[in-house]
């Protein structure tokens, strides 16, 4: 680990508090922060080195997944951290900053690495990489590393001129687009899942997977975040980024040596290999929603437009479904549904790789396709669902799990894993400018259809698994989405693991 100075652009905001000091206090606890490690954080708030310390520290109480028991070693992690009142849009603060910076790398003998981690406003993306750029910032002896926060542009276009914009004052291989779901662990384990098990690889084609499901659910509304949400929906929260990043990451054929380079390649390949839909057929693949009121949990919820900061008429997209398809040798003619919306009745991350189904005769009654079930949250596991006969002349079958990996309890967070490889220059779990521009060439023509009100926007009762039409539109195929969770847990058993949910 070489010597850093992590400096800090929205060092008192939610996104730092809740997360970003957690990870560096966790990942300073495991060893993996250099020795040598400088933090400076900024905003506009009128704190002190002190004060900021004292915040840093009350995230670590709360938000931590290692509480800060140890005074010794929490004394040593807030030595590190330094804080500077800077405006975004004020040079002289860019100057004053670069001589804390300076002067820290000398205390602590950093030779000039230096990682840029925006927590800001996505407004703030520009002027910020332009400011560090000509303020001297910018100018290392070592490396510098520019960490980004979603969300990257508005569509297309707005991604386009942003990404333009940073390249004029770092490449891209000094960009690390962040997307806290390639950082959660399940999704880190799909490589070795792959390299480790032949059987599984050979599997990974259309001659044996019929279709994958990969569903984000959320119980939760839109919270404090009306402002942003409003004018973000579903489609660019999550569509556009997690659920296309798992989409590739589900679909590649990872190698044996997978650099960051050969994984982004095969990502990339996925994504050229993508059907664009026109904007005009956009109603026939995509289904958006929006939740009314219903029961989440068992407590009633107020409809998305009577949400504090939402406008009565909005026609916000809170829920999306969709089926895409990979025009290439391993995927033609396997669909891949994606799923994801707030106020629905499970929060839930999951793939489902369903396999085709067993030949149908008399004797195989019961049997249902083979899954490979990838649990992403809040549940963390990875299960094979096979089939198994019952002994005795009577029998039927019965479906039985191999479970493959489970994640450790405690075991590190998407935002640690992710700062760690940034820290280390490791790249492969952070989305590269080809991917993000395909992605929005996907998504650009759904948002068009729906700025012209070519796909019809469906109610659904919140606590539900969102429209029906979400339903129908695997139903179109042959298929159903598959659910882990009996209606009646109390009566769950192995055999009902994953069971089609019938809430329709
Ligand atoms: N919070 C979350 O869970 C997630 C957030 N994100 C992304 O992370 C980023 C930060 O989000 P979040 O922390 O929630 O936002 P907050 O509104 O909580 O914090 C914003 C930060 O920006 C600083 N800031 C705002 N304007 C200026 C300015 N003109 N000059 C200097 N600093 C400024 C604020 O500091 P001050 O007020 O002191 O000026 C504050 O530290 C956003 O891009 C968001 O989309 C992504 C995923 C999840
Ligand atoms: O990026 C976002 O993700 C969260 C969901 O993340 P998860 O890790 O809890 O699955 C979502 O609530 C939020 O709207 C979105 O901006």
């Amino acid at each position: 680990m070489e010597p850093t100075t992590f400096v800090l652009f929205g060092a008192t905001g939610d996104l730092a508090k809740r997360k970003i000091y957690p990870a560096l206090y966790n990942l300073f606890v495991r060893g993996k922060l250099p020795e040598a490690f400088s933090v400076v954080g900024l905003g506009r708030r009128e704190w002190t080195d002190e004060s900021f310390q004292a915040n840093v520290e009350q995230s670590l109480e709360r938000f931590s997944r290692t509480k800060p028991d140890d005074a010794g070693l929490l004394h040593r992690f807030l030595q590190a951290f330094r804080y500077s009142v800077l405006d975004i849009g004020r040079e002289e603060d860019y100057r004053k900053l670069l001589d804390l910076v300076q002067r820290r790398e000398d205390e602590l003998g950093i030779p000039g690495n230096r990682l840029f981690y925006l927590s800001v406003g996505p407004e703030f993306f520009e002027p910020i990489a332009a400011n560090i750029q000509s303020s001297g910032l910018g100018d290392v002896s070592g490396w510098k590393r520019l960490v980004i926060e979603k969300p990257f542009g508005h569509d297309l276009r707005s991604a386009r001129h942003l990404n333009e914009k940073l390249s004029q004052s770092f490449e891209e291989d000094e960009i690390y687009r962040i997307d806290h779901y390639l950082g959660k662990p399940v999704v880190q384990r799909l490589e070795s899942l792959q390299q480790g098990n032949p059987v599984i690889q050979a599997l990974w084609t259309n001659r044996y997977i019929a279709n994958v499901q990969i569903t984000a659910n959320e119980t939760v509304g839109v919270e404090e975040r009306a402002g942003y949400y409003d004018h973000t929906g579903a489609l660019r929260d999550m569509f556009q980024n997690h659920m296309l990043q798992l989409l590739m990451m589900a679909a590649i054929h990872l190698p044996y040596d997978s650099s960051s380079e050969k994984v982004r390649f095969k990502k990339k390949r996925v994504m050229e290999a993508l059907e664009l839909v026109q904007k005009e057929d956009v109603s026939l693949s995509v289904v958006r929603g929006q939740y009314a009121e219903g029961t989440v949990d068992g407590k009633p919820v107020a409809a998305y437009t009577s949400e504090p900061g939402i406008a009565p008429d909005s026609t916000n997209d809170t829920f999306i479904a969709a089926r895409l398809m990979i025009d290439n040798n391993d995927w033609r003619g396997v669909p891949f549904y994606i799923r994801t919306g707030k106020r629905l009745k499970e929060k839930s991350t999951r793939i489902v790789v369903e396999f085709k189904e067993p030949v149908k005769q008399s004797w195989s009654d019961g049997a249902t396709p083979n899954l490979l079930v990838i649990e992403i949250g809040p549940n963390e596991s990875i299960t094979l669902q096979l089939n198994e006969k019952e002994p005795g002349p009577n029998g039927g079958f019965k479906p039985v799990h191999i479970d493959l990996q489970a994640s450790p309890a405690n075991s590190p967070e998407a935002y640690e894993n992710l700062i760690g490889d940034a820290l280390n220059g490791d790249s492969t779990f952070f989305a590269h400018w080809d991917e993000v521009e395909l992605s929005w060439e996907w998504v650009q023509p759904v948002l068009d259809a729906f700025a012209e009100n070519l796909v019809p926007l469906h109610r659904y009762e919140a606590g539900t698994f969102g429209p029906s039409e979400s339903d129908a539109l695997l139903a179109k195929d042959g298929y159903r989405w598959w659910f882990d969770k009996p209606e009646d847990k109390s009566e769950k058993n192995e055999g009902e693991r994953y069971a089609y949910h019938a809430n329709h």
